[in-house]
């Protein structure tokens, strides 16, 4: 327990899904160790430091080597050092035939485990994935293209450009400066009560969100076609891939019931969103996520999470890049945000869309769950609800659940050092121990 507390992270955003973590020594100019374990922070992260590092080049520069260096911060510093940075060459979209007649590699196995996973791709490379088969094989994902009736897709497309004139970037302090996420956004729920509820008692790393709409028609009309889809996908995934064609261990047995969507505007081929896992609090164990897709194409990378301590080799990632076009949903299954992680690379190129131009909308559709609001969850010594986690790096307590302080995520706040394991039953429900949780 104490391992977690020590190690505890300064969150930066207040971006309801994702994760802008920082350990707080990391900026100690000059060391290797600091821009290895950058490597696992969002890209606006990894600027932040690499600009900390070589405070002469500008930002442009840096992205640009840094993307020449697959996003390593250690090998993007190292190459200044010997004063031959590499510069990416044009043609970023990279491709790839079938991986169909290539032997499994167990990529998409889902059985929760600190072992080493064999990984197609290697550090330094990225395996560029088009084929859905190819995607559900390697990947804890699903793709369906051309997902909606194309006049549907057009409807919904044009709505949200529409909406999103008004969309902001998200602020946050990274030390002395107010930093923007590298995309707009919105959130959307069911009812005005829910609006309100999301304003007044939802934390979001650690703050509130001011901007939460109610669905939009679209929104609304296209939510049950995900949801069915969504639904036949976690089906299919439980019969032909997880062990025994049982669902695993904490996902919840019903059916998924999307009742909020996040939605994201990526302007330009720079937008983009670092890595991360959605976060489970509101969620739950084993959640799933439907994500539909519109305007222009874009790469959403997910890379697998390894333990980082024994003998296991950090190096030894790879990433693998999936080709999300116009009108495609993909479903982040059960296994996705525990032990993967996800981003939209910044590109060099689009190819421009004929409605949207250079944007990207995504939508991802979400399954809040009223036994996890935050009226029914722990409460930590600063009295605000605490966050739900899961060990994904120390080999010791791999996979097992844990609520903490959400005050470090903000910026300026140091939290309390609160730390309670996360009892679930094999359904995933909380299991409140006495007055710790508030739902019993
Ligand atoms: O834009 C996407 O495809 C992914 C967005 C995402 O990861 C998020 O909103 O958490
Ligand atoms: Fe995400």
């Amino acid at each position: 327990m104490e391992a977690f507390i020590t190690r505890k992270k300064r969150k930066l955003d207040a971006d309801p899904g994702h994760h802008l973590l920082l350990n707080d020594n990391q900026l100690a100019p000059g060391s290797n160790e600091i821009a290895s374990e950058a490597d696992d922070e969002p890209t606006e992260v990894k600027l932040a430091i690499l600009s900390s590092l070589h405070p002469s080049v500008d930002q442009e520069t840096l992205l640009d080597i840094l993307l020449a260096h697959d996003g390593s911060v250690l090998e993007a510093s190292a190459a200044f050092k010997d004063g031959k940075p590499r510069k990416k060459g044009s043609g970023v979209v990279g491709s790839q035939s079938s991986l169909r007649f290539f032997p499994r590699s167990g990529l998409a196995n889902p059985e929760l485990s600190p072992k080493k996973p064999k990984l197609l791709s290697k550090k330094g490379k990225t395996l560029f994935l088009f084929d859905p088969i190819d995607i559900s094989e390697h990947t804890p994902c699903t793709v369906l293209h051309n997902f909606l009736p194309a006049e549907e897709a057009d409807s919904l497309l044009k709505e949200l450009l529409e909406e999103s004139k008004s969309f902001e970037k998200i602020t946050f302090k990274l030390f002395d400066n107010v930093v923007e996420s590298p995309h707009t956004s919105s959130f959307y729920v069911g009812s005005l009560d829910e609006v309100n509820r999301q304003k007044m008692e939802y934390l979001y790393s650690g703050a509130r969100l001011t901007d939460v709409r109610e669905l939009t028609p679209e929104l609304s009309r296209v939510k049950p076609r995900v949801e069915q889809a969504v639904n036949r996908e976690i089906q299919e995934r439980i019969r032909t891939r997880y062990p025994g064609g049982k669902k695993l261990k904490y996902q919840p047995p019903g059916p998924w019931r999307p009742n909020a969507a996040f939605v994201n505007c990526y302007n330009g081929p720079q937008e983009s969103v670092g890595w991360h896992s959605d976060r489970l609090t509101y969620l739950g164990p084993r959640a799933v996520i439907g994500s539909l897709s519109l305007g222009v194409a874009r790469e959403f990378r997910v890379r697998r999470v390894l333990p980082r301590d024994g003998d296991d080799d950090p190096d030894a990632q790879g990433q693998i890049s999936i080709h999300l076009p116009h009108n495609s949903l993909l479903v982040m299954h059960a296994e996705m945000q525990e032990e993967w992680k996800h981003s939209i690379a910044p590109a060099q190129a689009i190819d421009p869309h004929p409605i949207a131009g250079n944007k990207r909308i995504n939508i991802t559709y979400r399954d809040y769950r009223d036994e996890l609001s935050p009226s029914r969850t722990p409460h930590c010594r600063c009295d605000l609800p605490a966050i739900l986690r899961v060990v994904q790096r120390k080999k010791e307590n791999f996979g097992r659940y844990f609520w903490m302080c959400c005050g470090g995520d903000s910026p300026g706040e140091a939290g309390c050092s609160f730390f309670q394991w996360a009892e679930f039953d094999d359904d995933g429900n909380p299991m409140w121990d006495g007055a710790k949780g508030k739902g019993t």
